[in-house]
């Protein structure tokens, strides 16, 4: 991984966004237009009131889902121009995810689980398997790498996904609310630990409910609705974590949040 260079390079780049779900008496609009550019080694959450459309805005951009119209493109490629193939390969090549609850196979170790997709990704195992040694040591759980999902805490096993997502060595890191499931304290340990790939040069799209979350962030976009009504650049002065979270809670309480 490289060291973050903040370039105004785009990295995504969606134009006039839209996604309509079919129900039983007629299309539901979620999301209305949304223009969203995100560059490289840039970290930005998606922030909004429940059911305004972040999660399907983050699995449409990341691939995950189709849009009603609009274009995606990321690192270049018009999303809509791949078929599932190349979508899968960029996915496993490119991207990462984590979600709020991480699904790890039962049978197979931290270690093993964190290991599997990074081998899909680059089959050279020696230099994989120093990959994720690295980042268990990193990310302070190489002394859970022999346990199993069911043995450990939930902070733990999300920094386990962490590991996995970044694996691959992804470009881009899509996640969706990373934190939901954890107490504060939990919480602390995987925002640390996104906010150290982030500086490694990884660009991450959060969504996120939290307000302590969003103000590890460079920027937080607010939807509401299926738009993107406002935006918050965090100043990269202010590194005092009390004086972003007051920032932002600021901010968001104008967005009647
Ligand atoms: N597969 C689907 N079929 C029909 N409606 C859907 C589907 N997925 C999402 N929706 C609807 O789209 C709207 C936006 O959902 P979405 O999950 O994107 O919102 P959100 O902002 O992430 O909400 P939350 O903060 O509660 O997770 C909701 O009204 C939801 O019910």
């Amino acid at each position: 991984m490289q060291l973050a260079q903040h370039t105004k390079t785009a990295i995504l780049h969606s134009s006039n966004l839209t996604k309509e779900f079919a129900t039983t008496s007629r299309p539901t609009p979620v999301l209305n237009g949304i223009d969203l550019t995100i560059h490289s080694g840039e970290f930005v959450a998606i922030m909004g009131p429940s059911g305004s459309g972040k999660s399907t805005l983050l699995h449409l951009l990341s691939g995950l889902d189709d849009p009603s119209s609009g274009q995606i493109e990321f690192e270049q490629h018009s999303l809509h121009d791949l078929n599932d193939r190349q979508r899968s390969r960029l996915r496993l090549h490119r991207m990462g995810f984590i979600f709020q609850q991480p699904h790890f196979l039962k049978s197979l170790t931290i270690y093993d689980n964190v290991l599997l997709p990074a081998l899909k990704a680059a089959p050279d195992s020696n230099a994989v398997q120093h990959c994720v040694d690295q980042l268990l040591h990193q990310f302070s759980i190489d002394h859970i790498a022999h346990q199993y999902a069911s043995e450990v805490s939930g902070g733990q096993l999300q920094r386990a996904a962490l590991c996995r997502a970044l694996g691959t060595k992804p470009a881009m890191l899509f996640a969706d609310e990373p934190t939901g499931a954890l107490n504060s304290q939990m919480t602390q340990g995987v925002l640390d630990a996104l906010a150290a790939a982030h500086t490694l040069g990884t660009t991450i799209l959060m969504v996120t409910h939290d307000p302590v979350c969003a103000a590890r962030a460079d920027r937080i976009v607010y939807l509401r609705d299926g738009v993107v009504v406002d935006e918050l650049t965090l100043n990269g002065s202010q590194h005092d974590a009390a004086t972003r979270e007051n920032t932002v809670r600021t901010w968001l309480s104008h967005q009647g949040f």
